[in-house]
């Protein structure tokens, strides 16, 4: 069986797309670490099944599921990033006839809006303040605003400038406050309605952009200052998203690049099981 792929990425957080419509992949968790592998794979921050939602048997009110892993091979409940690659996938190929629809995924259904210009708006619902903790990087600790966007964030606003911070090693945060991990963002404000984050991400690592982390800090920037409703752009290493909140409610707009298309080698494939 030929098994194709796609190579994408939004604001440089990159993703291989496996289009899997009827969920005939062994999709195990050797194989998504493989294939994200930068020296042995393809190379990518994640993965995006791209399944029908009645053949993963999750319940969605969409045709189509983001079944997303990290580059390590583990499960996460959303990808703010990944959702707006896998909705323009979907219309570029015309598996969805409208520019707005919804998309099922492990952290609840999303609905979806591409643009005509390519630009994709993604409704991510609810960022919840779930209280504070604490990041470590080095010797030094860093208080942060713990957001759910449906996956874990720990949102540390900082003085010095965030460029500056060492990331190549895992933050180190309180596992009793997060017993399933977190994705750690830290950020500068840039002025009114603009913030700079860089985000070392659960399950692989710093990463050049990352979607719910940008509704984190836009969530915890604005929680800061005693509202939860306001727009703000978020700069990453890949470029830039715009955050809006509505009393809580969040929606991310950003860019979309498709990379490379082609099939994996059925005995690489095999042998990574
Ligand atoms: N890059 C993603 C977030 C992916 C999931 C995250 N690493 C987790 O484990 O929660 C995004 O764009 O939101």
């Amino acid at each position: 069986m030929a098994i194709e792929f796609l190579k994408g990425h939004g604001t440089q957080n990159d993703f291989v797309l496996l289009p899997d419509p009827a969920g005939r992949l062994d999709l195990t968790p050797g194989r998504v670490a493989a294939l994200c592998d930068r020296q042995r794979g393809l190379g990518a921050d994640g993965v995006l099944r791209v399944i029908r939602s009645e053949a993963l048997g999750l319940h969605s009110d969409g045709e189509w599921f983001m079944d997303y892993r990290n580059a390590d091979g583990s499960l996460a409940e959303m990808c703010g990033n990944g959702m707006r690659v896998f909705a323009r996938y979907l219309v570029d190929t015309g598996l969805a006839r409208e520019r707005e629809f919804v998309v099922g995924s492990r952290a609840g259904d999303k609905p979806v809006r591409v643009h005509a210009d390519g630009l994709v708006t993604v409704r991510m619902g609810p960022a919840t303040i779930t209280g504070s903790s604490v990041a470590m990087v080095g010797d030094r600790n860093f208080s942060g605003v713990a957001v759910d966007v449906g996956n874990p964030h720990l949102v540390s606003i900082v003085d010095e400038d965030v460029d500056g911070l060492d990331l190549r090693e895992q933050p180190r945060y309180d596992s009793d406050f997060f017993p399933e991990g977190v994705n750690l963002e830290f950020v500068n404000p840039r002025g009114e309605g603009a913030l700079r984050m860089r985000v070392y991400e659960r399950g692989v690592g710093e990463t050049r952009s990352c979607g719910t982390g940008t509704v984190a800090a836009v969530a915890a920037a604005l929680h800061l200052a005693g509202t939860d409703t306001g727009e703000s752009t978020v700069d990453i290493p890949g470029g830039r998203v715009v955050v809006i909140m509505d009393h809580g409610e969040s929606t991310l707009t950003g860019p979309v690049e498709f990379v490379a298309r082609g099939e994996l080698d059925e005995n690489w494939w095999a042998a990574q099981a």
